[in-house]
């Protein structure tokens, strides 16, 4: 096996991120003045200097709740949500990966939970449809059919973030599946970061969470970033688990919220991906020739706004 040259970081520079663990509840106008005030606390208080972006998690505006997705849905861009968020980008210089929203489809009448970025301008340059439904039922634990009343989006989403390089965006479930970060991570795409907005819960959470972030950062090697709701300790409603969090190309935690409404900071270090990529270079021994129906190039549906 030839190992090609080490390819340049696609970095511009080491990112740097705020993920907000925040507790959304049924009043929106109390949910968007929290995360409005968040935001502003993250920039102000930053422990890494000037904040390049900030995460929001899934679902930050409204319940979590199968029932109340159409109650809170907003038409996108004109909704409120997307008004404000994109505000706090222009007014802060800098990137939003807003969590996501119950998002109304006038067209057809449907309702998606969707994840939108914006630029320092406050330009929407990325819009991700979750793709992949969460529905499941396991005894003794948790039910949940996200599909009673969401549709899934059509598109993987890889984007690019300005200077930064290429990163792609799935939501929560979305990350049981490897292939949209698999797709985001490999040629032509390169991305050096996958972030899922997510709510995990408290059966699945402990399970699941930290080794799904680690595995698609280790498949893929690249970041992984997941940002979840603070837990409703004493809530009658859905559990988030917590524990937003940032794990290396390496598969390392490097910063890891608890299970209350908290800020946590990172660095993504652009030096980091060539490093891993050189000392084990699964991102070039890749057999297309073997597994090309599976996530062959040119197959894909990736999502352009
Ligand atoms: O996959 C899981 O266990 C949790 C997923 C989830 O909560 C979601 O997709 O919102």
């Amino acid at each position: 096996m030839t190992v090609p040259p080490v390819l340049k970081s696609p970095l511009a520079k080491s990112l740097k991120v705020a993920l907000i663990q925040l507790k959304a509840g049924a009043d929106k106008a109390a949910n968007l003045a929290k995360v409005t005030k968040f935001i502003d606390d993250a920039v102000k208080t930053s422990t890494i200097g000037s904040l390049d972006l900030v995460m929001l998690p899934e679902c930050f505006n409204s319940p979590y709740a199968v029932d109340q997705f159409r109650n809170y849905a907003e038409l996108i861009p004109s909704g409120e949500t997307t008004s404000i968020l994109s505000e706090l980008a222009k007014k802060h210089g800098i990137y939003i990966i807003g969590g996501s929203i119950p998002e109304l489809a006038p067209e057809d009448n449907k309702i998606f939970n969707t994840s939108l970025t914006f630029s320092p301008s406050g330009e929407i340059i990325a819009k991700h449809r979750k793709a992949h439904l969460f529905d499941i039922d396991i005894p003794g634990g948790i039910t949940f059919q996200e599909s009673v009343t969401l549709s899934g989006g059509d598109k993987a989403t890889v984007f690019k973030l300005g200077d930064f390089g290429n990163v792609g965006l799935g939501i929560c479930y979305d990350i049981r599946f490897p292939e949209l970060a698999s797709i985001a991570s490999r040629s032509p795409n390169n991305s050096f970061a996958m972030f899922y907005p997510g709510a995990f819960n408290t059966t699945t959470g402990p399970l699941h969470w930290h080794l799904l972030a680690r595995s698609r950062a280790v498949d893929n090697q690249l970041y992984t970033v997941l940002c979840s709701p603070a837990r409703d300790v004493g809530g009658s409603g859905y559990q988030a688990y917590g524990h937003s969090l940032v794990v290396d190309p390496f598969g390392k935690i490097i910063a890891e919220a608890g299970e209350g409404e908290e800020i946590v900071f990172a660095e993504l270090d652009k030096d980091v991906i060539p490093k891993v990529r050189e000392g084990i270079p699964v991102h070039y021994q890749r057999r297309f020739d073997i597994y090309e129906d599976i996530v062959g190039e040119g197959k894909v549906k990736v999502s352009d706004l």
